[in-house]
């Protein structure tokens, strides 16, 4: 009896002092809510402020905006309307949904500027923050002069031989033990073909032990963002971080020198064998035309940032492919009517729309990258002071019943078949909007596509049972959502 009394009382205390501290945490937040809504007031003609959800300790929403994206972007429109106010730290961020704002917004898209380090804090700036997707004005234009002839339509039309040749290999080789059929995690099935189809762009050829090297690295890279960047909090500061997290730094440390290593051996192996962008890019570094965090965090950007994007869209590429026999059969005609290598850059074929198609169901982020207009705006009627950093809530403009139709959440790719590109250009968040758009769009589709061509030449893809009835369900230690998702691949009889 004496017992259950202490159990029941210490049950009792525990709890009370449980509800008190959610109460005052509860209570703090809404006092810093109204402090950052003095702070940074938006209004529109009526003086009515503009809607959304309170602050909350430590981050904000920014990390809701990435693991929780899908749902939040929902929610948070249901709840506040088509243009509201989310909180990245204390950094206040403007949320618009619909098109006629994002065509406002990037009217003068030339002079934005990206939030520095992205509104993320201090581990997430070590790793990215000198990208050339974060940096902004001469600096931004230096950076994107420096990569983007490896990228540009007619020079990923030249690489595509190469590009296809290496999808075929890889397919050819998904099995080792070369089964009839066999079911892979869809993400663990397709990401090592983006990623050293991207590396070979830079280093040119890599040899298994390089590509062993950069994968290890890859792998540091991501833990970090996995472990520190996603838990916010005391990572947003470096002082913080330091004193607290004596472990975490070292493991940022360990990173940055490998990475740099790496970059280094890359250079002195490829220098004498002729031009390959890292050879350039690491003279120009010497030089003193980018500095180097800003080539060593575009590498990061371009090679371990883009391993969850690539992996995040192709994933899906081939489940949606998996779900609909019906589409797969179809893109399956097609291919047999003409060469891989064609077909990979016709904007007008079923297989494009797929592609099309994936990037709308699953962008791979539900609220864009952060940026700032020098200029005031009236966005949804609120009155936007110059540089307040601005996002699109992607999912929303994506899945708009208004301009997709009622089945706006469906895998229908001939949809794209009755709408015209101009209407697309507000209406699909894809490769991102104005000045700072992909600068691997066109490498990555063609990528893209030539995996699937060689993937569906050779295989049936169908999902598992538990795939098909958790067809959503993503991990959620990444800054891209994966899923999570098996694929059965069988062998064609042909
Ligand atoms: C299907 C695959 C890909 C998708 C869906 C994608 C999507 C995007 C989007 C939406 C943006 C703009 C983000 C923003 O709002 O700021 C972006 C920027 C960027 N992407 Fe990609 N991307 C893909 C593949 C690639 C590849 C293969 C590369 C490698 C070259 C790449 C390199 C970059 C870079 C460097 C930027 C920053 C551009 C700038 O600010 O000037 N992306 N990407």
């Amino acid at each position: 009896m004496g017992k259950l009394f202490i159990a029941l009382a210490s049950g009792l205390l525990v709890g009370t002092v449980w509800l008190l501290v959610c109460s005052t945490r509860v209570c703090i937040e809404k006092i810093i809510t109204k402090l950052l809504v003095l702070l940074h007031p938006v209004k529109d003609s009526q003086n009515v402020s503009i809607p959304g959800p309170n602050w909350k300790s430590y981050d904000g929403q920014l990390l809701e905006k990435f693991l929780d994206g899908k749902a939040r972007a929902q929610e948070w429109q249901h709840c506040y309307g088509p243009t509201y106010r989310i909180w990245s730290g204390t950094t206040p961020e403007i949320v618009i949904t619909k098109p006629e704002d994002i065509r406002t917004f990037h009217s003068d898209s030339v002079s934005h500027n990206k939030a520095r380090s992205s509104n993320a804090g201090w581990m997430f700036h070590q790793l990215l923050g000198e990208c050339m997707g974060l940096i902004n004005g001469a600096r931004w234009t230096a950076l994107r002069n420096e990569f983007a002839p490896t990228y540009t339509h007619s020079a990923v039309h030249e690489k595509i031989s190469i590009i296809s040749n290496q999808a075929r290999d890889y397919v050819n080789n998904l099995d080792p033990q070369q089964r009839p059929s066999f079911s892979l995690r869809t993400a663990d099935a397709v990401s090592r073909f983006p990623f050293f189809c991207t590396a070979t762009s830079i280093y040119g050829p890599l040899s298994d032990h390089e590509k062993e090297a950069l994968w290890a690295i890859a792998q540091q890279s991501l833990a970090i963002m996995g472990k520190y960047v996603l838990s916010g909090g005391i990572y947003r500061s470096g002082r913080l971080s330091r004193w607290v997290a004596p472990a975490a730094v070292r493991e940022l440390n360990t990173f940055q020198t490998a990475w740099e290593e790496f970059n280094l051996e890359m250079y002195r192996t490829r220098r004498e064998k002729g031009t390959v962008p890292i050879v350039e890019l690491w003279r120009h570094m010497e030089e003193g035309l980018v500095t180097k965090d800003e080539a060593l965090h575009t590498l990061s950007e371009i090679i371990f940032a883009n391993l969850d994007v690539a992996t995040g869209t192709l994933s899906w590429l081939v489940i949606f492919l998996a779900l609909d026999e019906n589409v797969q059969k179809q893109v399956r005609e097609e291919l047999s009517g003409g060469r891989a290598e064609d077909l990979c850059t016709s904007k007008n074929s079923l297989l494009a729309h797929c592609f099309l198609e994936t990037l709308r169901l699953r962008p791979f982020t539900a609220f864009s990258i952060p940026e700032s207009s020098p200029s005031n705006k009236v966005l949804g009627g609120f009155h936007v002071p110059a540089n307040t950093s601005v996002v699109v809530s992607a999912l929303c403009v994506n899945y708009n019943k208004e301009f997709w139709g009622k089945d706006s959440e469906e895998f229908r790719p001939s949809r794209f078949q009755s709408v015209k590109p101009l209407d697309l250009r507000y209406n699909l968040f894809s490769f991102g909007f104005g000045t700072r758009k992909c600068l691997g769009q066109h490498f990555g589709e063609v990528m893209m596509k030539l995996f699937v061509i060689y993937l569906l030449e050779r295989y049936e893809l169908s999902l598992t049972p538990a795939a098909r009835a958790d067809l959503n369900k993503v991990g959620r230690d990444n800054w891209v959502p994966i899923p999570e998702a098996e694929v059965v691949f069988t062998e064609r009889k042909v």
